[in-house]
């Protein structure tokens, strides 16, 4: 059985190299990790166990189904760590029906069935999220990938010292489609559901790290905003 935190959409994606593609997103229950700035920690922290679902695939399937007007779509399996779920089956029997699978997750453990993925965005945790990055994990989660799943390199920027870690990071894995992030500092918390964020504080963090990879003459990212964020501000469920 699989821990639901939320099914909702369609809405766009927001976030990374499918930006702007109607989807489904399927939200996991349950995280290896605290980053300090994460925004969805209703999905992450136990003591929300009680508000998530334990579900099978094909009760997820029929939500998404009802939700897509019966109409084949993106799915995008995000979390909470989503890679501690039992997903093969979902993915199987999604691939059936008609669906894609993109998966959001931040490296941390490898499933075999990556391979069954469509997409795979791999968003390893810089510095100022306090959570360690663990080389030989990240590598098992390309491994598991393998050739038949798109993977790209989704990296959250909060600051200098993250920017440098990007870069360095990103040197390591030419290969890989790069996406940088800006940090959203003020995201909604379970303390403070309904906290907006300062869009013209995002537009500056935006504005500064365009201005930093193009004085670095650093040509290789897109860097992007959380288009979702721009639209609904911290909003859940959209
Ligand atoms: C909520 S996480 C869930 C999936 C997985 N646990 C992960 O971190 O990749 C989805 C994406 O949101 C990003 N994210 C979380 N909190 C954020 C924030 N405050 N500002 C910008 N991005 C954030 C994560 O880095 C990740 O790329
Ligand atoms: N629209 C939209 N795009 C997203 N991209 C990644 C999200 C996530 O929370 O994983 C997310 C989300 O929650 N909403
Ligand atoms: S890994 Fe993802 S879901 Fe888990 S705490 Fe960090 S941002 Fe939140
Ligand atoms: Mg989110």
């Amino acid at each position: 059985m699989i821990a639901v935190s939320e099914i909702f959409g369609p809405t766009i994606q927001g976030e990374g190299a499918l930006i702007g593609l109607p989807t489904v997103f399927v939200r996991t229950g349950g995280c290896d990790f605290r980053c300090s700035w994460c925004d969805t920690l209703y999905a992450v922290e136990p003591r929300f166990k009680k508000d998530w679902q334990s579900m099978d695939a094909e009760a997820i399937l029929t939500e998404v189904n009802q939700l897509s007007g019966g109409e084949p779509i993106l799915v995008t399996l995000s979390g909470g760590n989503p890679a501690l779920q039992p997903l093969e089956e979902l993915l199987q029997l999604g691939h059936r029906q008609g669906h894609r699978f993109a998966m959001e997750t931040q490296g941390s453990k490898a499933q075999t069935w990556f391979n069954q993925l469509d997409h795979l965005t791999l968003s390893p945790k810089p510095p100022s999220s306090d959570m360690p990055f663990r080389r030989e994990r990240f590598e098992s989660c390309l491994a598991a990938a393998g050739a038949d799943t798109n993977v790209s390199l989704k990296l959250v920027i909060a600051d200098e010292v993250d920017y440098q870690w990007a870069r360095a990071l990103a040197a390591d894995y030419p290969h890989l489609p790069l996406y940088l992030q800006p940090c959203n500092t003020a995201p909604a918390t379970p303390e403070q559901p309904e906290r907006e964020t300062d869009l013209d504080a995002l537009n500056t963090q935006l504005r500064w790290l365009v201005e930093r990879v193009t004085t670095d003459h650093w040509y290789r990212p897109r860097v992007l905003p959380q288009l979702h964020v721009l639209i609904w501000n911290n909003e859940r469920g959209v």
